[in-house]
């Protein structure tokens, strides 16, 4: 450090009296003014020598630092001149020790380590500043030593630093490879590949490691945290390791301290390998938290219970909240936001609406107005069919006893009816239908769409039910209450609400936040529902701080407020991330505060984007696919080389995935070469029967005699399936076989898989299970690909497999994922010819274009039925000829096998 004698020069006579300032040395510091307002500067600081400009009575003097520059007037001359020779010479003597300091800091921060991105702009400032003390505003009269010269020479050279960052990192890989090259060759059990190599040398603040399935991921992360204590660059103390769950967090510590016994690396005090939640309850507890967990944590049904509970409550309470839940209880729907009547009817046939009164009624308004008469005590028949004149619209309610009916138009204030409906077609079919009662002597009360949109509904029932002379007496609220419970309706509400809460506590929403969610989303009553469910968010808070309890979301969010205000210092220096692509927003919020409170620490995220799967519990692919945006300026290296499968299960599972364009574009190369497809599409015919399982035993005995040692796994979607599957291979010897949902898959390896449940419909693959609005729109954001996350889904399971891949499926009704893979670019081996389009054809439903017709058994024998069902209500014959489906074409069964 550059140390001045303490001197002082205060301006003259005059210049104090215009109030001038004053130039001090004091320490290390030039102090320019005094007192407030005083300007302080190091010598550290300075980016050229000050210049001494003298005048007729006074002298004046300019400083330069990077960020300004000074000039302090009408100062003695002879002080100032001493004052100046003092920093100018201190400056001088202190040049040689400062350019190697430099060139030192140059050494350790772009030489023998990875050059960080936060490093260059300080690095390359300090050269900058040298150069331009040091070799523009030198005294001619006193030169520079001839290493100083040099070195600094040398700077000048790779600065600005920001344009060889690139050059000097890759010298710098170069010589790790080298000097680390044994070690990464017996790290592992095999060497690690050039881009595993890469992966475990870089040390950018953030670093990317975007793999493909079977690339070697957990040999980067055991690798990397190796090599970081094998080089001294990290005591294990400093390391930290978060992977998703337990059993990953406890096969990568047993890995991790394995490989190092075999490669001889102390690692005493081994690296903290940990889920985030034992990191959240390890930082509570050493911030002298110690919450119980909640009851709710691990008993489903408690808190179930206590929701209902809470819900009942709530509404008992007050009739506004009443009102509000019977409003929210299914959720609204807009005809008019349907671009066709079919489209409505699809939406409608999925959603059943039930009435308090108890019958199904055909739509979310025409249920209000059920609801509203039933809490109105008001008897009412719904539907209660159309006269025998049928040139007349059907109404929708009769009040019980009387001649007062109701019907609920689709119209809006311009009497336009719903998109693609023919207005004159639609009032003139009103006006029959009006004259028609008026002729009857029966009172029509009519209501509209728009008044529903405008609030009005209730209002104008209340009046026009006064007028035609029914009596509205409000039932008791403990009795609808009680009709509540009696439907399950209170547990259901409940549930859907939990849902929305887990979304809501990891996505770290507040109320104005859900309610932007909801709005984006076009969710019919946006507010209503934020305050809604922000209020039962509080209601939860309430309830855990009642049993002095946290539950999972707040053993992360907890944890992260004590990183932040520094009630916990993080000592990590390094911190790796397992399966990035999974991670929510609160545990990226915790990710977050380690690396701002940390001692900088070094983040490695390894990560595989076709593999997000974990949507539901809060994973937000966007944090790998906008990786920049969330955290920051960083270094990618990509693992593209896959040593699990061979090429044909490599071609057809990448090209599934990406045939999501939103997916990241990657070319992942087998460690093994076939020229025959190894994925095989088989049809779940057993002798003429559609038996999966069975089919799945055939060929689990038909590998055993092959290849008796291999390893075989049944996979399915759901858990069900692998229940079934595991009864009806039972009497086989269960060594080496394994059940596994595609979820629960996620890491594993098999020799064969073979894959079940290929279904069309709400439990098939990809799931048609509609989900619920309010979930969707609380979740993290996803693309707008159909059925993404089950296609990454299918790419999981597609990639356990070492050899081969079975996917048995229905032919009759194979899902859309099935069909696909039929086309011939995905190259999958097709052995079966059911699988065609004309033989789908056959089977393929007319009514409702979505769904197959499926043969059932039934009390008199087999019969067919539409795969969409409830939602299609399509009504094939068994063709007598051929047994394929026939449909009635009004002119009689037609078969629709065209050779029939
Ligand atoms: N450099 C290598 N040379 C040979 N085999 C390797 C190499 N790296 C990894 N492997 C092997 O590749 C297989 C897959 O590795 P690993 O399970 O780490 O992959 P992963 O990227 O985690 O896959 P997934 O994401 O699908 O779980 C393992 O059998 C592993 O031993």
């Amino acid at each position: 450090m550059m140390v001045f004698q303490e001197s002082v020069c205060h301006p003259t006579l005059f210049g104090r009296l215009l109030g001038l300032k004053s130039v001090r040395l004091y320490h290390d510091t030039i102090v320019i003014g005094q007192g407030r307002n005083a300007v302080t500067l190091t010598a550290d600081e300075l980016s050229a020598l000050p210049e001494y400009k003298e005048g007729w009575f006074s002298a004046r003097w300019h400083i330069y630092s990077h960020a300004r520059e000074l000039t302090v007037r009408l100062l003695p001359k002879k002080m100032l001149a001493s004052l100046h020779q003092q920093v100018v010479k201190t400056l001088i003597e202190a040049a040689p020790q400062r350019i190697k300091q430099t060139h030192l800091q140059f050494i350790t921060q772009a030489g023998s380590s990875y050059l960080r991105d936060s490093h260059i702009a300080p690095l390359s400032a300090r050269i900058a500043q040298m150069v331009a003390l040091y070799s523009e505003t030198w005294p001619a009269d006193k030169p520079l030593d001839a290493a100083s010269i040099q070195t600094l020479h040398k700077l000048q050279q790779v600065n600005p630093l920001g344009h060889y960052a690139e050059a000097l990192r890759a010298r710098y890989e170069t010589l790790q490879l080298e000097a680390q090259r044994h070690f990464l060759d017996n790290v592992e059990a095999n060497p690690l590949t050039l881009a595993q190599r890469q992966a475990v040398i870089r040390n950018n603040d953030h670093n990317l490691v975007l793999a493909a399935a079977g690339t070697g991921k957990t040999s980067v992360m055991v690798g990397k945290a190796l090599s970081l204590l094998a080089t001294g660059q990290a005591h294990p103390s400093q390391i930290l390791i978060l992977a998703y769950n337990s059993a990953a967090a406890a096969e990568l510590k047993a890995r991790i301290q394995q490989r190092a016994t075999d490669t001889g690396v102390p690692c005493e005090g081994r690296p903290a390998v940990m889920t985030f939640h034992a990191l959240g309850r390890h930082i509570l507890h050493q911030s002298g938290i110690t919450p119980a967990l909640s009851v709710f944590t691990h008993n489903k049904q408690a808190l179930e219970e206590w929701a209902t509970e809470w819900l009942k409550q709530d509404i008992a309470h007050s009739d506004q909240q009443l009102h509000t839940f019977m409003q929210m209880l299914y959720q609204p729907v807009d005809p008019f936001r349907f671009d066709s009547p079919a489209h409505y009817e699809a939406y409608l046939r999925d959603t059943e609406y039930r009435s308090l009164q108890g019958e199904r009624v055909k739509g979310y308004q025409a249920l209000l107005i059920a609801n509203w008469l039933y809490m109105q005590g008001i008897d009412y028949t719904y539907a209660p069919g159309p006269p025998a004149n049928s040139a007349i619209a059907p109404v929708d309610f009769q009040i019980t006893g009387t001649q007062v009916y109701l019907v609920h138009h689709t119209l809006d204030r311009h009497q336009q009816p719903q998109p693609g409906v023919e207005k004159a077609a639609y009032l003139r079919l009103l006006s029959e239908t009006r004259k028609w009662y008026r002729a009857e002597q029966a009172t029509l009360i009519e209501t509209f769409h728009y008044q529903w949109s405008e609030g009005q509904l209730t209002s104008v029932l209340k009046t026009q039910l006064s007028k035609a002379g029914i009596r509205l007496q409000a039932r008791d609220k403990a009795d609808i209450i009680a009709r509540l419970e009696e439907q399950n309706a209170l547990e259901l509400a409940a549930q859907r609400f939990l849902s929305c809460l887990q979304a809501i506590r990891m996505e770290q929403l507040d109320e104005t936040a859900i309610a932007t969610r909801l709005q984006q989303h076009g969710v019919i009553n946006a507010e209503l529902y934020a305050q809604v469910l922000a209020h039962f968010h509080r209601a939860y808070q309430n309830e855990l701080s009642v049993q002095q309890a946290i539950d999972f979301d707040d053993m992360i969010s907890r944890a992260t407020t004590c990183v932040e205000n520094a009630q916990w210092k993080p000592g990590y220096r390094h911190i790796l991330v397992d399966e990035f692509q999974d991670i929510s927003t609160s545990r990226m919020a915790l990710l977050k505060s380690l690396l701002e409170q940390g001692p900088a620490p070094i983040l490695t995220a390894v990560g595989d984007d076709w593999q997000a799967i974990y949507r539901f519990s809060g994973g937000k692919l966007a944090l790998t696919t906008e990786f920049e945006r969330y955290v920051g300026s960083h270094t990618v290296t990509r693992l593209e080389k896959t040593f699990r499968y061979n090429s044909s299960i490599a071609h057809t599972a990448g090209q599934f995935v990406m045939a999501n364009p939103y997916q990241y574009k990657k070319r992942v190369d087998a460690h093994e070469q076939v020229d025959e497809a190894q994925i095989y599409l088989l049809d779940d015919l057993v002798y003429g029967q559609q038996d999966a399982t069975q089919r799945a035993k055939h060929i689990v005995a038909a590998i055993r005699k092959k290849s008796p040692g291999d390893s075989i796994a049944i996979m399915a979607r759901y858990r069900f399936l692998l229940e079934d599957a595991r009864t009806t291979l039972q009497p086989l010897s269960q060594d080496n076989l394994f059940y596994w949902t595609f979820h629960g898959a996620k890491g594993l390896e098999a020799d064969h898989c073979i894959l079940l449940g290929f279904n069309h419909g709400k439990l098939g693959f990809p799931s048609q299970n509609k989900a619920d609005i309010l979930l969707e729109a609380l979740l993290p954001a996803q693309d707008e690909f159909a059925y993404a996350e089950e296609r990454r889904l299918f790419y999981v399971a597609l990639t356990r497999a070492r050899h081969k891949c079975y996917i048995i499926a229905d032919p009759l009704a194979p899902s859309a994922f099935i069909t696909e893979l039929t086309e011939p670019s995905y190259q999958v081996n097709i052995a079966s010819d059911t699988f065609t389009e004309a033989f789908r054809a056959v089977y393929k439903c007319p009514s409702c274009d979505s769904g197959y017709y499926k043969k059932r058994k039934g009390q008199y024998g087999e019969y067919y039925q539409c795969s969409a069902q409830p939602g299609c209500s399509s009504k094939p014959r068994m063709c007598k000829t051929c047994s394929a489906p026939a449909i009635n074409t009004g002119n009689g069964w037609l078969c629709r096998n065209p050779a029939c």
